[in-house]
């Protein structure tokens, strides 16, 4: 039976990847998540994927390891995480009322392989009042993620639509993921 770990702290990562009742552990490294800002979101998004991946792969070099990242894209502008209230406001400021897009990379390290890819999301918000995003943020649940929103929390009520794969939006491709994970050489149960 091969090793998998998924390279990542974030928990709603590790709880779309139980729903397949896949057995794999849980592993992070702090990598540098500075990029370039000359490539492309997907460009981005991939390499920053692939560093989360080869990082824990390398502590352990006989495994199946999966990294991702996720970022939202507004006006090609690439939007992380929040640092602060104000950053928050800001971002769900522009997205209000307009469509943006999510890119999250996904890259498979294996003692074999590398494969690396992304999906893009587009999601469109309603129009938000400056109440309305206050009364968000003040939910604390914009900080830990990319563009100051949960589509999977209270920030669902902020999503008109979306065109694409939903969980990625959440932070992993599940269905693609298993995918390329079979691909790699991953012997599903
Ligand atoms: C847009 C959006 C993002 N997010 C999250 C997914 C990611 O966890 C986070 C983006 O940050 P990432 O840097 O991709 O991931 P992370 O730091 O949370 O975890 P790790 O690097 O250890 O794997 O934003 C949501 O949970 N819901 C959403 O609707």
């Amino acid at each position: 039976m091969q090793n998998l770990i998924l390279a990542s702290s974030s928990p709603r990562r590790k709880e779309l990847l139980e729903n397949l009742h896949l057995q794999f552990e849980v592993s992070s490294s702090d990598v540098d998540e500075s990029f370039d800002p000359v490539l492309k979101p997907g460009e981005i998004v991939k390499e920053l994927a692939h560093r989360k991946a080869q990082a824990v792969f390398n502590k352990h070099p006989d495994s199946y390891v999966i990294g991702s990242d996720t970022v939202v894209v507004k006006d090609g502008n690439v939007l992380g995480k929040p640092g602060s209230s104000k950053e928050a406001f800001t971002m769900l400021k522009s997205l209000s009322g307009t469509t943006h897009s999510v890119y999250t990379g996904v890259s498979i390290v294996t003692p074999e392989n590398v494969i690396t890819f992304y999906e893009k999301t587009e999601v469109v918000f309603w129009e938000l009042t400056d109440e309305e995003i206050d009364s968000y943020i003040g939910t604390g649940e914009p900080f830990d993620k990319a563009g100051a929103y949960g589509i999977q929390g209270i920030g669902s009520m902020l999503v008109k639509s979306i065109n694409g794969d939903y969980f990625s939006v959440v932070g992993l491709p599940v269905s693609r993921t298993v995918r390329e994970l079979k691909k790699a050489g991953y012997s599903l149960p």
